[in-house]
């Protein structure tokens, strides 16, 4: 491993990192830094090149293009070929199938990674027991795994991972194999344990709940790039694209029309919002989030949309609807009684709440609207 001159000093960063299978392009000129302690997640669908970074990251591939450092040293950079083996880049992985040994003890499973560092008996066991006990298995160290169940067994992995405290940590879809309930439980015990032990980690995710709960920064991937990398809270707030905002579910994409003072849904006569004091002309994306839309009456103000479907969720309802004016565009809406499919109902949309998808010129216009 060399030092850098020219990367910046964080716990793992990434510069035009890119990998191509012949003239396949998987990933494209990466960039991203992540500091000590926190936790970023890889997010996007199937295929979209997580698995491909992270393993970028460990040292399971090799680059073609760019650079990849961890603690201010270069693990890989195609240009010098550097190249660190995951062995030398002191990392812990913990992986969907937990990768568990079945002919080992819970205990002996842990302690793997210390016997490699040729690390004694007395200070192996008393750190495997520290790393059992910070996932509450303590009590499990001579079981086998295929005692355990599932998320205990993911909580075993995780304690592997942990045991010869790594200065980062790599998770893909470690719970992807459990069921929904199992997993919507792990997801809130893996973020305290995160925070808990201080990690610093990547995990890669296709389920937006898990990256947003778990992570600090985001970096929403598409194609082998990275479409957004944000804090969970910028993400939700300010989506760069409707792609973006479509993985996240924040809402429904309207195409808005500029004319006569007015941006207007496609053709229809309603005016989703008014602005006075900018005379803009053309077209423009808008997000509209669940929490901008309500039901009113069907006055001459409401936009018109018929209800598709509706689906209990907690505490209420959650009933997507077509406009009548943009057929195609579906839009969702809270709603405390449930609202039959086929339903014709009224609209109103809040245009405080409406977020302006970077159009240059438009800015986000002062708002105006009809409603009912
Ligand atoms: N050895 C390989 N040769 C050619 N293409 C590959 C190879 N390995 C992966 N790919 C392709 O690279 C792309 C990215 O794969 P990767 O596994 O990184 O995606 P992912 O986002 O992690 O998807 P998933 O969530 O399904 O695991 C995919 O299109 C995949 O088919």
């Amino acid at each position: 491993m060399t030092n850098p001159i020219d990367l910046p000093v964080s716990a793992v960063s990434a510069r035009g990192l890119a990998l191509h299978y012949g003239e396949t392009v998987i990933l494209r000129s990466i960039d991203l830094s992540l500091a000590r302690g926190r936790t970023l997640a890889l997010l996007g669908p199937s295929g979209c090149g997580k698995t491909t970074l992270l393993r970028l990251v460990a040292g399971l591939l090799q680059p073609t293009k760019g650079a990849v450092s961890i603690a201010g040293q270069v693990v890989a950079d195609a240009g010098t070929g550097v190249f660190a083996p995951p062995e030398r880049r002191n990392l812990g992985m913990v992986f969907q199938d937990y990768a568990l040994w079945p002919h080992l003890t819970v205990g002996g499973n842990v302690s793997f990674p210390l016997e490699m560092r040729g690390i004694g008996r007395a200070e192996r066991n008393e750190r495997t027991m520290r790393a059992l006990r910070r996932v509450g298995l303590e009590a499990y160290a001579d079981r086998r795994p295929s005692d355990l169940s599932g998320g205990q067994q993911q909580r075993v992995a995780i304690a592997r991972a942990i045991v010869a405290e790594p200065q980062l940590i790599l998770f893909d879809e470690p719970l992807s194999n459990l069921d929904r309930e199992l997993r919507e439980n792990m997801v809130g015990e893996l973020a305290g344990l995160i925070a808990e032990l201080d990690l610093t980690a990547i995990y890669v995710t296709h389920d937006h709940a898990e990256a947003l709960t778990l992570a600090d920064e985001v970096a929403v991937m598409r194609g082998g790039e990275i479409a957004q990398l944000a804090s969970p809270d910028d993400l939700i707030a300010r989506p760069s694209t409707p792609e973006v905002a479509d993985f996240l579910r924040l809402g429904g994409t309207v195409n808005v029309v500029w004319r006569d003072g007015h941006w207007f849904v496609g053709d229809s006569a309603h005016a989703l919002v008014s602005d006075a004091t900018q005379p803009l002309q053309g077209e423009a994306q808008v997000l509209v989030p669940l929490d901008a839309v309500s039901v009113c009456g069907t006055s001459a103000d409401a936009l018109p949309a018929k209800v598709l479907r509706s689906q209990f969720r907690g505490d209420g309802h959650l009933a997507t609807v077509m406009l009548a004016c943009a057929p195609g565009v579906e839009l969702q809406l809270p709603s405390a009684a449930r609202l039959r499919p086929g339903e014709q109902i009224g609209l109103s949309i809040d245009p405080d709440r409406i977020r302006w998808f970077g159009q240059g010129s438009h800015g986000t216009p002062e708002k105006k609207v009809a409603t009912c």
